[in-house]
């Protein structure tokens, strides 16, 4: 079982007790942040993206929007739509987690599986290590962070890391009904998604993930008044009218 024993100044450097061997986790991810597969951003010239100036830490900070629903809501679906029209990067922390999954030679491929066929949700050092790495290796400034904050233990240890190098936007929640995002999975899975969570059996443990874990987050921020709530339920085309509607409301 992991247990975070330390995190040093400003959240850089995160120890993990992972068994007999202690490890120094950023080290271990920083030394592939580079090239990452997760990371989609809009090619088009209309949409250029400003330089980050993340990097430096010295202007402006990244702009950052929460991209949260169930299993299979389409928050994937709709974030590739979102960086063809706006200015975004797209940073999915279950795509991230997938990726460090499979990478040869890392330390945590067999316990991201065993998190992820199980629905369960993977320690934050890890995840936000991920995403942090993959903000400054892009250069950007605006992202969708897909899939996070999941639970309490995602959102403490984004606040003790990140929220104060970014300036968050909105979150914005797909709400969809189980029924839906169960057919959904169970769909892409069928068509060769080749997601070992895809199947009935890792689907329950999701959902009851999402019920009990992800949910309360979302109430978190509702009554923040930070959360911009779509209909995921329609066509992927008519969710992103709404879609589109809320980014333009909130000036980009
Ligand atoms: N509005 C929609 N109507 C019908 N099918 C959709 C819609 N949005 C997405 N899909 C399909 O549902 C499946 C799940 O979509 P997607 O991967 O975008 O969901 P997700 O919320 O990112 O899922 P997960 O959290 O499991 O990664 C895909 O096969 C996608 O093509
Ligand atoms: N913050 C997160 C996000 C995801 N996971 C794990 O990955 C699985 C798949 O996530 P998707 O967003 O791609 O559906 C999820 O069920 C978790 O096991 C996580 O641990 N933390």
């Amino acid at each position: 079982m992991w247990r975070a024993l330390a995190q040093a100044a400003r959240g850089v450097t995160v120890s993990i007790d992972c068994g007999p061997r202690g490890f120094t986790l950023t080290q271990q991810l920083l030394r592939h942040s580079k090239g990452s597969r997760h990371i989609t951003t809009s090619t088009s010239s209309r949409n250029h993206q400003p330089p980050s100036k993340y990097g430096n830490m010295s202007v402006e900070k990244p702009k950052v929007v929460f991209v949260l629903g169930g299993p299979g809501a389409g928050k994937g679906t709709q974030c590739s739509k979102i960086v063809d029209r706006f200015q975004f990067t797209h940073l999915s922390a279950g795509d991230l987690l997938r990726e460090e999954r499979s990478r040869e030679g890392s330390e945590f491929g067999m316990l991201i599986e065993d998190y992820i066929r199980n629905g369960k949700i993977v320690p934050v050092e890890v995840t936000c290590s991920l995403l942090e790495n993959a903000m400054k290796a892009s250069g950007k400034s605006r992202f969708l962070i897909d899939g996070f904050p999941r639970n309490q233990d995602n959102l403490d240890g984004w606040n003790r890391q990140m929220s104060e190098k970014v300036d968050m936007q909105f979150v914005l929640f797909f709400d969809c009904g189980e029924d839906v995002c169960v057919q959904r999975c169970l769909g892409r899975g069928q068509s060769g998604s080749g997601r070992s969570d895809d199947n009935m059996e890792s689907l329950k443990k999701r959902i009851q993930t999402y019920n009990n874990d992800s949910l309360p987050i979302i109430k978190f921020f509702e009554a923040a008044g930070q959360v911009k709530r779509i209909d995921a339920s329609p066509d992927a085309d008519n969710v992103f009218g709404e879609v589109e509607r809320v980014f333009l409301a909130s000036g980009f």
